[in-house]
């Protein structure tokens, strides 16, 4: 079977054997594997060994969905929700089988507040979110539907998906960024945070502790190691953001030991400023990553 279901997810297998596993709780992809050169599946996202799964904390690794807000909260109806929001932290319903052919396989899941106290008590606004998950050979493909349910009112949000690549974090580089206008949140002061400086570097590296907000980037980057690959593109989703805390990480309660060194966060979002959309209207954020041998 191209999809199963289990207590805690999905898995979809492509015929060719690549395979990804999405939670419900967060719908929150912990596992994408795609075979290397030599045929043998590979791991392509990090989850951390101490990361909870069970759904009583958002997930430390793979692909955590972040809405209605990035970071604390800034906006006025954001003001009970916690950090990153509130998307990655409950749970999803499986909706339906939405491709499953040689091409590849693919499952929506949606989060709807209608019947969800938790939400309804925390955040004022009303909206669908609607998320596809499409595995293919090469690719995995995450379509964010946004949903603005209000006939009045316009809904206003920042979303971003929060990617963990394995990748040894002192070789990766990512790239095409110089030139770009990025917000430093490493800097220790609020002022030097508030300032946005211009990369001015080729090839991006996270040797030291990065935690940078790119404005308005190009939607497709090159992820490149000794011997390794992604490509990275997105669709409507303005900014990146660059994280890796080096041994800041070792303050993560959920965050193994030395975990810092295994992945770079490439996350693909629209979090400076805010989207605004009108009643009734829908917004796609997508991110399609490809493995390069
Ligand atoms: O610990 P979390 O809430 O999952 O956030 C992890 C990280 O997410 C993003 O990358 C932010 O830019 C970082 O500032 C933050 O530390």
């Amino acid at each position: 079977m191209p999809t199963e279901t289990t207590e805690r997810g999905i898995i979809l297998k492509h015929p060719n054997g690549p395979t990804t596993e999405i939670l419900y709780y967060g719908a929150t992809i912990i596992s994408w594997k795609v075979a290397d050169a030599s045929g043998q599946l590979q791991e392509r996202l990090f989850v951390s060994s101490k990361a909870y799964l069970d759904g009583s904390k958002p997930v430390r690794g793979g692909i955590p969905v972040v809405f209605p807000c990035f970071g604390p909260p800034t906006h006025p109806d954001h003001s009970k929700l916690p950090q990153h929001g509130f998307a990655r932290n409950e749970i999803w319903k499986f909706d339906s089988v939405v491709m499953d052919n040689s091409a590849g396989v693919a499952v929506r899941l949606v989060l709807d507040p209608t019947a969800n106290e938790n939400i309804k008590s925390i955040y004022p606004n009303q909206f669908r979110l609607t998320y596809v998950v499409t595995l293919s050979a090469h690719q995995l493909a995450t379509d964010l539907h946004v949903e603005n349910t209000s006939t009045t009112a316009t809904l206003e949000f920042q979303a971003l998906l929060h990617t963990y690549i394995r990748a040894p974090a002192d070789a990766v580089k990512v790239s095409p960024l110089q030139g770009l206008q990025y917000i430093d949140k490493t800097e220790a002061s609020e002022e030097a945070r508030a300032t946005p400086k211009t990369e001015i570097r080729n090839e991006v590296d996270v040797k030291v502790f990065t935690d940078s907000v790119y404005e308005n980037a190009p939607g497709k980057y090159h992820i490149t190691w000794p011997n390794g690959g992604l490509e990275v593109k997105a669709k409507n989703f303005k900014d990146l953001v660059i994280w890796n805390p080096q041994q800041e990480g070792q303050k993560i309660g959920d965050m193994e030991a030395d975990g810092w060194k295994n992945y770079i966060c490439v996350e693909p979002g629209y979090v400076r400023g805010f989207v605004k959309l009108e009643p009734q209207k829908q917004w796609l954020g997508q991110q399609v990553l490809t493995v390069v041998q």
